[in-house]
């Protein structure tokens, strides 16, 4: 069974169709990458996946799950964690707080229990702790742990972001533009911390990327959209080598558009 089945999901924004009856399956444990010019509907299906977006049709089902059936605030405790290609962190907090911050979206007690501190609370704020400076360990951010965020280079920031989804200890890792705005070097840091979080921690990971050297870097498969459609769905390469994406990309080649 795949980890990840999105059937037939269609998305409109009034008159507008975002994402056109778009199916594709993630398996456990690859990189699934998806590609496609400005517009295509990319960032609309991570929504539709973290149900900030009831689909107008179709269906998600995550690990056995129909996602559709669970509120925004169920996907985390089911196993999934995103990251914002706006990065979203607390700018007057530290690196450790923010990870902390995303942590306790596992919260489970009430707030009788919090306030008297009882056993189950603590052993919930050891786990939470002892999550985060893993993840702090993970991806080598010691240097910056106790640092706000305001004042944090813009690639250290990314880094941080993905710290935070990976403490929640998700199954499925959405990153969302992860080399957008990074220099060459830290797209090529992002590369080997994907790498990792793959290989070493066996988290699946979609992602929604422009830079198809780290796409064809790192994926497994890729699928591309265009105009909320799948143009086409296999390896890096297949994908690049496509007719159907190179025009989409570059456009039709002249003859093509003077015929049509
Ligand atoms: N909340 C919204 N309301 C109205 N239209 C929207 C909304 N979100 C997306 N759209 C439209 O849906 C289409 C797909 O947008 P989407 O952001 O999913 O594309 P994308 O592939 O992620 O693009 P980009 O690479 O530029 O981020 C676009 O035409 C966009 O203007």
């Amino acid at each position: 069974m795949s980890l990840l089945s999105v059937r037939n999901v269609t998305m409109k924004f009034g008159g507008l169709v975002a994402v056109n009856d778009v199916s594709f399956d993630v398996e456990k444990g690859e990189v699934f990458a998806l590609v496609g010019p400005n517009g295509a509907g990319k960032s609309t299906v991570f929504n539709l996946i973290s149900r900030f977006y009831d689909p107008f049709e179709g269906e998600i089902v995550f690990d056995g799950e129909n996602l559709l059936d669970h509120a925004p605030s169920d996907i985390a405790q089911l196993g999934i964690a995103r990251t914002f290609q706006n990065i979203e962190l607390f700018e007057n907090a530290t690196v450790l707080q923010n990870m902390l911050v995303g942590r306790h979206t596992h919260r489970t007690s009430n707030l009788l229990s919090e306030l008297f501190f009882l056993p189950s609370v603590r052993r919930a704020e050891i786990a939470h702790r002892r999550a985060v400076e893993d993840a702090i360990d993970f991806l080598n951010l010691h240097a910056y742990r106790d640092q706000l965020i305001a004042g944090l280079p813009y690639g250290v920031r990314k880094v941080v972001e993905m710290g935070r989804a990976m403490a929640i200890g998700p199954k499925l890792l959405l990153l969302d533009e992860p080399a957008s705005g990074l220099s060459m070097e830290e797209t090529q840091d992002v590369a080997f911390w994907v790498e990792d979080i793959k290989k070493i921690r066996g988290i699946t990971v979609l992602m929604v990327e422009h830079d198809m050297h780290l796409v064809a870097s790192v994926s497994d498969r890729v699928m591309a959209l265009a105009d909320g459609k799948r143009l086409a769905l296999g390896t890096p390469q297949e994908v690049q080598n496509d007719p159907e994406v190179i025009k989409a990309y570059i456009g039709a080649p002249d003859d093509e558009q003077e015929a049509a």
